[in-house]
């Protein structure tokens, strides 16, 4: 029997505690959070606040009393000061200042990632929000009940800001989007596909100021503008949300990081110190796309670190398969998904690659009712072969194809062995020759 210490119980610390609760009994299993609440839905939060979705009750799987019915001790507002790993103690301090210290066989670090909060002048001013936590949902919302917030400026035009900008259209706002790159989503798709999402945000009224960059916000007391190198925009609220960075000061100078400062780990997720793992968004996670280490905040990642380290430090060795950063996007009916290397990081990181382009009906043309054009872009190492990343847009859910994909990458398959891939056959579904394979067939 071992003391299992786990100091973070959000996505990567809720599955590795269940996993630990679930199949190796008899341990002592401590948690520590320094929030009042364990696994917010992030993902739902544009939902909720564009009125997407009825409240955010949908929004939790678990809570201090599900994971302590499985018998594990959870501490809630109570964040660890600080490591002992010499000793192997943890110290922590609850909201009435009450010291907790807890010593530990194996230690689990799941302390996820914050905002990137520029150093811009006017980054306090009242209405500048960032979007993280459930608590931040709640303020945006209970802010957006004051009328005189009519100007919404969002600062990032990558996942959360994009969501974002659909949801404030949704409540009746004038939504300007910035970003220092020329585009929206740039960090998941070519200029093909992000071309598209740019339309699409425009043509719900969404303003786009892309290639600016934030100097300051001014106002009296509560924002009133935004001002780039290339001119200002009206705000009566601004969204940050340029990016995450990893969480990891409890790392002290024991730990080695990445270049990023995430905790570095192995494919067991351990840390260069032995029985101490990091998972989720403050660790890295092993990259097939490029066969490196990388540093990818995703929840998806974040559950299947959790996973990863929990049977290893309950002593069954269990090696990562790695990941390919797949995600997805969906906005005012346009889905977008990508997994993998685009073609721009390719060339950015010296890689020799090149794609495959094809544009199709989803169903044979005498299917009239839910049949939506597809678009899809295979990227492939030009020597080995092996694809290096998928692309896909529609406004038909094509999210199944891109699992495949994904799968592509993990396996090192190459593009050649796609183009007569056994890809099944019902007009209700697809077409008798797949986009897929056809796309393939194009690789000469
Ligand atoms: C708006 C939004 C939408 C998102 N949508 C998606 C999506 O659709 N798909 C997707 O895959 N990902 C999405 N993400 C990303 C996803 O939420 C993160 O990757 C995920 O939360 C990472 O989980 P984590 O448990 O590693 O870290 P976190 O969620 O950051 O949790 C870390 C936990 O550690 C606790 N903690 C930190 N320091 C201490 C300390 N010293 N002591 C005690 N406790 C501490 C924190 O209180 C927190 O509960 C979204 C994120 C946001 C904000
Ligand atoms: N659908 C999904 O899977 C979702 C995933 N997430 C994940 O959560 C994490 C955080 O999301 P985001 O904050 O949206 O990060 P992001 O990395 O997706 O986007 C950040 C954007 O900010 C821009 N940017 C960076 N610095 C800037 C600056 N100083 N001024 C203006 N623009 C700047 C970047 O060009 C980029 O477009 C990401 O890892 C993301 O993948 C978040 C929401 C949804």
């Amino acid at each position: 029997m071992s003391k299992i210490v786990v100091i973070g119980a959000n996505h990567a610390g809720t599955a590795a505690l269940n996993t630990i609760l679930d199949n190796y009994k008899g341990n002592e299993v401590v948690a520590f959070d320094s929030n009042s609440n364990i696994s917010f839905l992030g993902c739902g939060m544009a939902l909720w606040i564009g009125k997407q979705i009825s409240g955010p009750e949908g929004l939790f799987y678990s809570n201090k009393e599900k994971l302590e019915g499985k018998g594990a001790r959870i501490y809630m507002e109570t964040p660890v000061e600080d490591i002992d790993y010499e000793k192997k103690v943890v110290h922590a301090r609850g909201k009435d200042g009450k010291e907790y210290h807890e010593s530990f066989d194996k230690l689990i670090l799941a302390t996820g990632s914050v905002p990137i909060v520029p150093k811009i002048e006017g980054i306090d001013l009242k209405n500048v929000q960032l979007v993280k936590l459930y608590q931040n949902a709640e303020e945006v919302i209970e802010k957006l009940k004051d009328e005189s917030i009519k100007d919404v400026v969002v600062v990032g035009a990558g996942y959360i800001g994009v969501e974002l900008a659909e949801a404030f259209v949704r409540c009746g706002k004038e939504v300007t989007i910035i970003d220092c790159v020329e585009t929206c989503l740039s960090g998941y798709y070519d200029k093909d596909f992000t071309d598209i999402m740019r339309d699409n945000l425009k043509a719900h009224g969404v303003k786009l100021a892309f290639g600016e960059t934030v100097q300051k916000m001014e106002g009296s007391g509560r924002v009133e503008k935004v001002i780039t190198d290339k001119g200002e925009h009206k705000a009566d609220m601004v969204i940050m949300a340029i990016g995450f960075r990893p969480n990891t000061a409890l790392g002290g100078n024991h730990l080695e990081l990445f270049r990023n400062g995430a905790f570095l780990v192995d494919k067991y997720q351990e840390t260069s110190v032995k029985g101490v793992y990091a998972i989720g968004d403050c660790a890295t996670v092993y990259d097939n796309s490029v066969q490196e280490v990388n540093y990818i905040a995703l929840a998806s990642n974040a559950v299947r670190s959790g996973i990863v380290a929990a049977h290893n430090s309950c002593g069954k060795d269990l090696e990562s398969v790695g990941v390919q950063g797949s995600n997805g996007i969906s906005i005012w009916g346009v889905n977008m998904l990508s997994t993998g290397l685009t073609l721009t990081k390719a060339a950015k990181l010296g890689i020799q690659a090149a794609a495959v382009d094809y544009e199709d009906l989803q169903k044979p043309a005498f299917i009239e009712k839910n049949n939506q054009k597809v678009k899809i872009r295979i990227v492939y190492d030009k020597e080995s072969r092996v694809v290096l990343g998928a692309q896909m847009t529609s406004e038909y859910d094509i999210s199944m194809g891109l699992h495949m994909f994904s799968l592509a990458i993990q396996e090192k398959v190459t593009i050649d062995k796609l183009k007569l891939v056994d890809l099944f056959f019902l007009p209700h579904f697809n077409q008798p020759y797949s986009y897929i394979a056809l796309a393939a067939q194009k690789a000469e």
